[in-house]
């Protein structure tokens, strides 16, 4: 049993309003579940080509005015190959029903008085199989991210060479490692570097974004919980920092936790125990620290917003990230690489910059730094024609191409979504290739569609 079963939407396909209404009506008495309702086959594949939205189940009327079942069947499957379809049928017809199970209908349900009973029950058992096929997901990224080596650091310039020192020093201790540095410079990726060369490099290596958990999980995640300790605590679960037991911690954007969970997690490092969420029993850890954050955290001290007990706590032995732009040839030499790579894993013919590639980007202040050097360049990869990339190809925006600027007219916000864009153009909408490239969560991409920052056209 899952732990937690995800809300669905539900659409269904059926011409008879009176039907429609019924089962709509009983699917409706759930909250989680959000209907729409269609007379027709043209009427769904319409919704689906207008809007972003990408049902979790459909619920198929056999024999609708524009179609009979295996055909509307088929033509659902083209836009939504994977979505559990569930054809209800008026007739009890065996050699029909085989059929369509065969083609992957998830389930055959005669017309009767049961039915929206049955199609009830269906429909939690899809429920609780995304539930558990998210809970998979989640597994394997941790098993992934736990077992993922340390990727090389590249960069011959001095500041990278005084990093490169300091690493050594922090993998010689077991020191708390305060990363800090722009977005995107490799904040994640040097703490990595550290654990890997560490004596702790056998045991877990647990990174938690603590920007990216609600506000109102982070302690469960963070200590763990005990069955029933709020809704929808179904389980016993063991907190981040239990998991990272013998190896290493690594708190991403620490500046985000509320001062409420500041004081919490001070109390933790001082007693170096947790109390799971729902237990009075303290539990003893042993896992070295890393956090990181991108904003000034001294400031944010000044401001109130972070506690200065703690930040003194964490600070341990700081570690500034230079930005990419003042990192010289560096960009060259990253740059290189990523393209390498990327024409490798593209199986693309081999690609060099040209020589006012070269200068272009030598020129450009990367104000997403490492992160969108390399996305622009992998962008580049798949957009140049033969085997030179050209300056063309190299999609930088307007506005920040001279080093000696910083920021540009654009918000940050702004040219965050620019970039998105120019991704989902140049890879025509397909949300879950963007957000892999570019190493962004597929629901940054929708809130984005959402607030219309960005479009799929
Ligand atoms: N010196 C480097 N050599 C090779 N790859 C790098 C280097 N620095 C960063 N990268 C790559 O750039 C991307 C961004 O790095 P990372 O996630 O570590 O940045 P970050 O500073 O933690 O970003 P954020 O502040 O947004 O969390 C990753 O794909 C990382 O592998």
């Amino acid at each position: 049993m899952p732990a937690f079963l995800p809300p669905l939407t539900i659409f269904i396909l059926e011409d008879n309003d009176w039907y429609r209404e019924l089962l709509a009506y009983r699917l409706n008495q759930n909250p989680d579940y959000t209907i729409r309702s269609f007379g027709s086959a043209k009427a769904c594949l319409d919704h689906l080509t207008q809007t972003q939205e990408r049902p979790d189940l459909i619920t198929l009327d056999y024999s609708l005015p524009d179609g009979q079942g295996d055909d509307v069947f088929k033509r659902l499957r083209v836009p939504l190959p994977d979505v559990p379809i569930l054809v209800v049928s008026a007739q009890e017809d065996v050699s029909t029903a085989v059929g369509l199970l065969r083609q992957g209908a998830y389930d055959y349900l005669v017309k009767d008085e049961d039915t929206a009973d049955r199609l009830w029950h269906s429909v939690h058992n899809v429920r609780q199989q995304v539930a558990l096929r998210l809970e998979v997901e989640q597994l394997r990224q941790q098993i992934g991210q736990k077992n993922a080596p340390a990727q090389p650091i590249l960069g011959e310039s001095a500041p990278m060479q005084a990093l490169s020192a300091l690493i050594d020093k922090a993998a010689r201790t077991a020191i708390t490692v305060s990363l800090s540095g722009e977005t995107g410079t490799g904040k994640e990726l040097v703490a990595r570097a550290i654990h890997f060369r560490s004596e702790r490099r056998n045991q877990p290596f647990v990174a938690v974004n603590v920007a990216a958990i609600p506000r109102e999980l982070i302690e469960s995640e963070l200590f763990g919980h005990e069955k029933g300790a709020f809704t929808g605590a179904v389980s016993r679960r063991i907190g981040r920092f239990e998991e990272a037991h013998g190896g290493t911690l690594f708190l991403d954007e620490i500046a985000e936790l509320d001062l409420n969970l500041q004081a919490k997690l001070l109390r933790v490092l001082q007693e170096r125990e947790v109390t799971r969420v729902g237990s009075n029993k303290t539990i003893a850890f042993d896992a070295r620290l890393m956090v990181a954050t991108h904003h000034d955290l001294a400031e944010r001290v000044k401001e109130n917003l972070f506690r200065e007990d703690l930040y003194y706590r964490l600070l341990g032995l700081p570690i500034k990230l230079p930005p990419l732009r003042e990192r010289g040839e560096d960009v060259l030499l990253l740059a290189d690489n990523f393209l390498r790579k990327s024409c490798l894993e593209n199986n693309l013919p081999m690609r060099q910059f040209s020589a006012d590639a070269r200068k272009k980007l030598l020129q450009y202040a990367f104000p997403g730094n490492v992160r969108e050097l390399k996305a622009v360049v992998e962008l580049a990869a798949v957009l140049a024609d033969g085997d030179v990339v050209r300056p063309q190809d190299l999609s930088l925006r307007n506005g920040l191409g001279n080093a000696s600027e910083s920021g540009g007219s654009q918000t940050l916000r702004e040219q965050i979504a620019a970039i998105v864009q120019r991704y989902l153009d140049a890879h025509k909408g397909n949300i879950l290739l963007v957000a892999q490239q570019l190493q962004i969560g597929k629901s940054t991409i929708y809130r984005m569609i959402q607030n219309h920052e960005v479009r799929v056209r």
